[in-house]
């Protein structure tokens, strides 16, 4: 369970979050969404140490990133973007370190195989596409095997065939009991996916449980369109 207490942020004088507080339970998927700039990879930065937060502000299973940093961290995967992948590195490469760095029993080949990657498997990053990378991005978190996954825009650049694959990953993952923290700005996707949605606004958070309801709509609730 991730729990998060009275959470405030700037970035020098730009005020992002005041006060919020959230909890987050094992084999729950959260969809953070709000519009471009608000703050979404921020607060994903934030609760994985990235920036910094107050003394009681963060607690994974128990743990304050404070008190037990490392042992808080070795709990959660979370990389930014493809960007950050190595370019003359392999797939294979950035797997394999990732199954050693997290300890992690996950099997990589069958991993590998279920997302459709046996073609560039052994190819350096800098000659794949953006949504083969995003496949690359997705398999890490899965052989990680971390307990909380945060995931920041994973269906940019993807397919409708790959969406659906995710979709479905991020349903498996949900099954173990992982918890997983979504930002996107695809509404129907978060419908179909997640829990509950952090809607980003005004410095805080509007939490709506997924009750089936149109997201898009609720989007528009929060965020109308200009002149509307
Ligand atoms: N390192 C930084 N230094 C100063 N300001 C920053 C920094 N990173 C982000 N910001 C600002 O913080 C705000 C929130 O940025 P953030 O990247 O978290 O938004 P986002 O909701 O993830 O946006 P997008 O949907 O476009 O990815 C923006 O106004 C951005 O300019």
């Amino acid at each position: 369970m991730l729990e998060v207490h009275d959470l405030s942020f700037a970035y020098k004088d730009q005020q992002i979050f005041q006060h919020l507080s959230f909890t987050i339970q094992d084999g729950e998927i959260v969809g953070l969404v709000a519009p471009n700039g608000t703050g979404k990879t921020t607060l994903l930065k934030l609760l994985c140490g990235l920036l910094p937060t107050g003394i009681d502000t963060l607690k994974l299973n128990g743990l304050s990133l404070h008190a037990k940093r490392i042992a808080y961290l070795k709990q959660l995967f979370f990389l930014e973007s493809s960007n950050q992948l190595y370019q003359d590195l392999t797939v294979k490469d950035h797997l394999t370190y990732v199954k050693a760095v997290w300890h992690s029993k996950v099997e990589i080949e069958p991993v590998v195989e279920s997302l459709g990657m046996v073609g560039y498997y052994k190819k350096v990053i800098k000659d794949l596409s953006l949504g083969m990378k995003q496949h690359v991005l997705l398999a890490m978190y899965i052989i990680s095997d971390a307990q909380t996954m945060l995931i920041d825009e994973p269906l940019n650049g993807l397919d409708p065939t790959s969406i659906q694959e995710f979709e479905e990953v991020f349903l498996q993952l949900k099954a173990k009991g992982k918890s997983l923290v979504i930002s996107s700005h695809q509404m129907d996707s978060v419908g179909r996916t997640c829990d509950h949605v952090f809607f980003l606004k005004n410095q805080t958070l509007h939490n709506v449980a997924n009750t089936g309801q149109d997201m898009m709509s609720v989007y528009n609730h929060f965020f109308p369109k200009a002149g509307a």
